[in-house]
């Protein structure tokens, strides 16, 4: 019986054999551990070849060669340096269900993770990878998450058999030498193996998009490891996102004291020097990409874009909370991104861009759903047929495309500054079509955590699931959080005693809010800003508010709307705060709490029943 290796020797003192040095043929100067930890998994997935990745362009020329050759992407003739994959029909987003939290302990990760013995797992996941590399080239991936040796960067190797998830990795993440210099001596780096369990035999053909139908990917949160097979979907497969930079990161953040969040990051500013940073965690396909880049349609302001996806948040020795995007790109959402939606992501993905499941134009271009009212005639669909309306959409709901952040127009001139930037306000928002007003501000931060621990959502097609149910999913990290999710509530609670007056203010949002006809009761995108704008006030102490049961609503007059033209009963039910159905809500709340058992942290209980009390008033009141 096979069985993982052991994780990495964290001491850098395992000077490998001679033998085994010759075999993977390490760069000069790597570190002996990360050495020996590459030998033991080419020993075990027995690649034909092993390459290590120096993240030059001369590398990415190859790869794109690679892909070409192989049928993995076709170029985007329309968009210099751009190009189309269309993967497995079966291999299109995050597998929640596939996902595991290995810990020790069953109780370490939690009522709401899939967790499984790290033995048992090693054996599995030991069975699979032997020999799952026969005929590829396994790739070695250093890389930084995070400018290289900044103060709250972090370190990983990926090894994995899929040049598309190098590829991807390049653009998502610093890959290359400096990242493997960095690692040398230390031991505070996260390994991550990547198969898609598709081994060639002698003389095989490959596929376009090889994958296995058995997947899994499997987090062990006390050595640190990853390892993900069958997948090389996003999520699945580019292990420092969601793997690395939020499950393994958020358990690295709550044993040293910070925050790894599923988070937006914008700076706000106005020509009159007000100035706001804000991190905001909405679920997948919930708008962080669109916040991030919004343009704001009130006069004055400007924002920048900092991150879409993932932050890491530490204490300075300010008291304030600082926060960095550790990613070098972004994998965003393509249905729905269009001129008057997203200009910003629009002239970002004019060139030098991978697009996955997509749709094609007769003509040479992309096109998915959104992107222009009618489709344009002669489509290709996401799975290369010609397009019939009948069997679907053109572009799959999750197509994606992979750029670098510095392509962004609206990207901050500091984006990498490796201290990051102080945050000002915290939002949480969620799809909810009733009952969540458009905007609320936490009484204070224990309400805040209460607030981002009882988000909740309905699902979208970002991963395998029922589209459109509605699902809690605290602090949008439900499917990231690599430890016990009340662990992790009383984690944010302590943070909130630690920065004192310097930590943020919190609030939540909802652009989803829908009609009687299903449309949007709220117009959104550049719009918000209208929203960030009044947040901005309440941190500077010049916006007023109202005190309701929920929490803290924009005073009337306090939210510009001018110009919008909206009706004032849509206004009136943007910010109606229905008592009846919020107790009915904390009926399910409570419920969701309860499954925490000890673990959920006293504030929380407390907050719950202060909301409890006061919409019991309010509703004997309206009652009466
Ligand atoms: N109605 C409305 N839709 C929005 C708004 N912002 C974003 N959307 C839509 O929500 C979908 C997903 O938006 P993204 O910004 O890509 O979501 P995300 O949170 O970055 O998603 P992940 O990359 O999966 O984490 C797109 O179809 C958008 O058009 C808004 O303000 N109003
Ligand atoms: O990880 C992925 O596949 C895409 C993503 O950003 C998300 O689902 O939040
Ligand atoms: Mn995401």
């Amino acid at each position: 019986m096979t069985i993982l290796p052991a994780a990495p020797s964290r001491a850098a003192k395992a000077a490998p054999s001679p033998a085994a040095r010759r075999s993977v043929s390490a760069p000069e100067g790597a570190d002996p551990a990360i050495v020996a930890w590459v030998q033991s998994v080419a020993d075990l997935t027995e690649p034909a070849r092993v390459q290590w990745c120096d993240g030059t362009d001369a590398e990415w020329a190859s790869l794109v060669q690679t892909m070409l050759d192989a049928g993995t992407i076709v170029p985007v003739p329309k968009r210099p340096g751009s190009y189309l994959a269309r993967s497995n029909p079966d291999d299109v987003a995050r597998m929640e269900d596939r996902t595991f939290i290995c810990a020790e302990d069953a109780d370490d990760a939690g009522p709401t993770n899939n967790w499984r013995d790290p033995q048992s797992m090693r054996q599995v996941l030991g069975g699979l990878f032997d020999g799952a590399m026969r005929g590829r080239t396994m790739y070695v991936i250093p890389f930084s998450m995070g400018p290289v040796g900044g103060p709250i960067s972090k370190l990983g190797v990926e090894i994995t058999d899929s040049p598309y998830v190098v590829a991807s990795m390049h653009v998502m993440t610093r890959v290359g030498t400096p990242a493997l210099e960095a690692m040398r001596g230390t031991s505070d780096w996260v390994p991550a193996v990547h198969s898609v369990g598709a081994p060639l035999a002698e003389g095989e053909a490959d596929v376009a998009w090889p994958c296995n139908p058995t997947r899994y990917i499997s987090h062990f949160p006390e050595t640190r490891e990853i390892w993900s097979f069958g997948s090389a979907y996003g999520g699945n497969a580019l292990l420092a996102k969601k793997c690395f930079a939020l499950r393994i990161a958020s358990v690295q953040a709550r044993d040293e004291g910070w925050l790894a969040e599923h988070m937006l990051l914008l700076r706000m500013t106005h020509d009159d020097g007000r100035t706001l940073h804000l991190a905001g965690a909405f679920p997948s396909a919930c708008g962080k990409t669109n916040l991030a880049m919004l343009q704001p349609t009130i006069p004055g302001w400007t924002v920048e874009t900092l991150g879409d996806d993932i932050v890491w948040m530490r204490p300075g020795p300010d008291g304030r909370l600082w926060a960095i995007n550790p990613e070098n790109g972004f994998f965003g959402v393509a249905p729905g991104t269009s001129e008057s939606s997203n200009p910003t992501a629009m002239a970002m993905l004019d060139k030098d861009t991978i697009f996955t499941n997509v749709a094609m134009t007769a003509d040479g271009d992309v096109w998915w759903e959104g992107m222009s009212k009618e489709a344009p005639e002669g489509l290709i669909d996401w799975q290369g047929r010609p397009h019939d309306p009948a069997r679907g959409p053109a572009a799959h709901p999750n197509a994606r495309f992979t750029v670098r952040a510095d392509q962004c127009p609206s990207i901050a001139p500091d984006w990498e500054a490796p201290e990051g930037v102080p945050i000002d306000a915290i939002v949480f928002g969620g799809r909810r079509p009733t009952q969540v007003p458009l905007v609320l501000q936490a009484r204070d931060w224990e309400h805040g955590v209460y607030v981002g621990a009882t988000i909740s959502s309905q699902q979208t097609a970002a991963a395998e699931g029922p589209v459109g149910e509605i699902r809690r999913d605290p602090f949008a990290m439900l499917p990231f959080c690599g430890y016990n999710m009340g662990d992790y509530f009383a984690h944010w609670v302590d943070m909130g005693h630690r920065l004192g007056r310097g930590a943020p203010k919190i609030f939540s949002v909802n652009w989803f809010r829908r009609d009687d006809e299903g449309g949007f009761l709220w117009p959104g995108f550049g719009e918000n800003a209208r929203v960030l704008e009044w947040i901005a006030g309440r941190v500077a102490g010049t916006a007023a508010g109202i005190d309701t049961a929920i929490g803290v609503l924009p005073a009337e007059g306090a939210l510009d709307l001018a110009g919008l033209d909206l009706d004032p009963a849509v206004v009136d039910e943007l910010f109606e705060v229905d008592a009846k159905a919020w107790l009915a809500e904390l009926v399910d709340v409570e419920a969701f709490f309860g499954q925490f058992g000890r673990s959920l942290p006293t504030g929380l209980v407390r907050q719950l029943n202060h909301v409890r009390w006061r919409l019991e008033q309010v509703h004997s009141a309206v009652a009466a």
